[in-house]
């Protein structure tokens, strides 16, 4: 079977990076998707973004929506203090399979749990099944028509407290004008945008962060 680009990109990271240096899975998967495939993570421009509101928030139960290759698993798990969980939902069980892997290359295993399936699936089993309370910080980078409907989903099982963050990727590009619409005009969140690019590329691209004020 011919290799998919995402196993090109983990056998790039085997073979270049250091096992169990996230920084390094992080800078070989950003070399990699700049100078021979472009790839869907955040990458080092938006990434800066994500690490700087990362370190403000300083979370303890953390949530992605869409974790590809695991670039921003990784990325995040890396500033995480030890006692730090992040959950990431997953739906393409290829994607899964690959992302697996990288994090246990990165070395970053006792922080991440992969959760393969449907985030209207997993959503609502947070709770019961993964033994969540509330959620400090949840980044979206999944699919733009999934970003409100899920963020409605946060919100009817009380995952979200008062000033827990959402990060949301691509904004502008592919973008998702009904969450923004909703999100800038719901005074329950206090929403901040932060102009970049689409990774890898000269397009503009922007993250949004929505901070619940309950
Ligand atoms: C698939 C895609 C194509 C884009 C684009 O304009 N270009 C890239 C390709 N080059 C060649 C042209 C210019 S941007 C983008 C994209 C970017 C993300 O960060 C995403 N994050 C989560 N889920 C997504 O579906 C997702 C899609
Ligand atoms: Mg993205």
């Amino acid at each position: 079977m011919a290799q998919s680009k995402e196993e090109r990109i983990l056998n790039f990271v085997l073979q270049n990076a250091v096992r169990g240096d996230p920084q390094s899975v992080v800078d070989t998967i950003d070399k990699y998707c700049s100078q021979k495939e472009w790839a869907m993570n955040v990458g080092d421009e938006k990434g800066l973004i994500l690490d700087k509101i990362l370190e403000e928030t300083k979370p303890s139960v953390l949530l992605e929506l869409g974790t590809y290759c695991g670039y921003s698993a990784v990325r995040t798990a890396r500033l995480l203090k030890p006692s730090a969980r992040l959950l990431t939902i997953e739906f393409n069980p290829a994607f899964a399979a690959i992302a697996r892997q990288m994090i246990e290359f990165a070395g970053v295993q006792d922080k991440v749990k992969i959760l393969e399936g449907p985030s209207e699936t997993i959503i609502p089993q947070l709770k019961k099944k993964h033994e969540v309370d509330t959620l400090d910080f949840v980044f979206l980078d999944h699919w733009k028509d999934r970003y409100l409907p899920d963020t409605i989903l946060l919100l009817d099982h009380g995952l979200l407290r008062k000033g827990s963050v959402i990060l949301a990727d691509n904004v502008i590009c592919p973008g998702a004008p009904e969450f923004i619409k909703y999100i800038r005009n719901n005074n329950s969140f206090e929403c901040t945008n932060y102009p970049s690019h689409v990774e890898y590329m000269k397009v503009k691209d922007a993250m949004e962060k929505a901070v619940f004020v309950g």
